[in-house]
């Protein structure tokens, strides 16, 4: 298995100054380590052709937060795949449960997201993930089912990142055991939806991922790496997950 990918996202944190001290805390890292685990990460859409600068010939990607659906046009305030990949972004998390709730981003509506995202040339990163309610009434395979049935293209060349609802920011990371329930169950549905494309999928855990539970995260069976939110704006704590993950090959 490849290293595992750790992933940060940010989220609407980030002015310039806490930015420039994150990326700067990064960038010693990397002169101090060669070749270390795939790290990705995606502040808001304000700081990332400034950052860009800064991690270009690094080993650290950049990722976005979301994308519209059309490449460009009248859509104020709205944000083109093809705008992220001109301000160097690689990579795109696209229906994040918190957008999903907050901005009701539908299945069909994260669908599109993800095919504007590769027609630009940009990996999407499709979250998918139950809420408490799902959860405790033992309906969240069924919700998961639909997620990757309606939120993935017909042809998907990304990440899938499974992220519990009641397990982002609540400092609980969801078990061991439900995890690897669940990615071996995202798992089946891929092949079954991608045949052997399937099988290559990342997939990804997050949901209150720290320095003291990533060991065993990484662990799991089958699973591609981590989508990190607080811990990523703590830059030596997350360099911690960056480290842990170089034992994983
Ligand atoms: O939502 C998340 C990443 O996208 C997870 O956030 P936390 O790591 O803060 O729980």
């Amino acid at each position: 298995m490849a290293k595992p990918i750790i992933i940060g996202n940010w989220k609407m944190n980030g002015l310039s100054e806490e930015a420039d001290h994150i990326v700067s805390v990064l960038l010693t890292y990397a002169e101090q380590n060669q070749n270390f685990a795939p790290t990705v990460i995606c502040p808001p859409f304000t700081q990332l052709y400034h950052i860009r600068k800064h991690v270009k010939n690094t080993p650290y990607a950049l990722g976005a937060q979301d994308c519209h659906i059309a490449e460009k046009g009248a859509y104020t305030g709205d944000i083109s795949a093809a705008m992220l990949k001109d301000v160097g972004a690689e990579y795109v998390i696209l229906g994040h449960s918190e957008r999903r709730a907050e901005h009701k981003e539908s299945n069909e509506l994260v669908n599109k997201k993800a095919v504007a995202a590769y027609k630009s040339g940009l990996l999407p990163i499709v979250c998918i993930g139950e809420t408490k309610e799902e959860r405790d009434s033992n309906q969240y395979k069924d919700v998961i089912a639909n997620q990757i049935k309606g939120s993935l293209p017909e042809h998907f060349n990304g990440l899938v990142a499974y992220e519990p609802v009641w397990a982002i920011g609540t400092g609980v990371s969801a078990k061991n055991e439900d995890i690897a329930e669940v990615i071996l169950f995202i798992r089946e549905k891929l092949v079954a939806q991608y045949g052997e494309n399937g099988k290559k999928t990342p997939i990804l855990y997050g949901g209150s991922v720290k320095p003291n539970n990533v060991k065993d995260i990484f662990a799991i069976p089958e699973l591609g790496g981590v989508l990190v939110g607080g811990v990523s704006l703590i830059p030596e704590d997350f360099l911690q997950l960056v480290t842990i993950a170089q034992d994983f090959i």
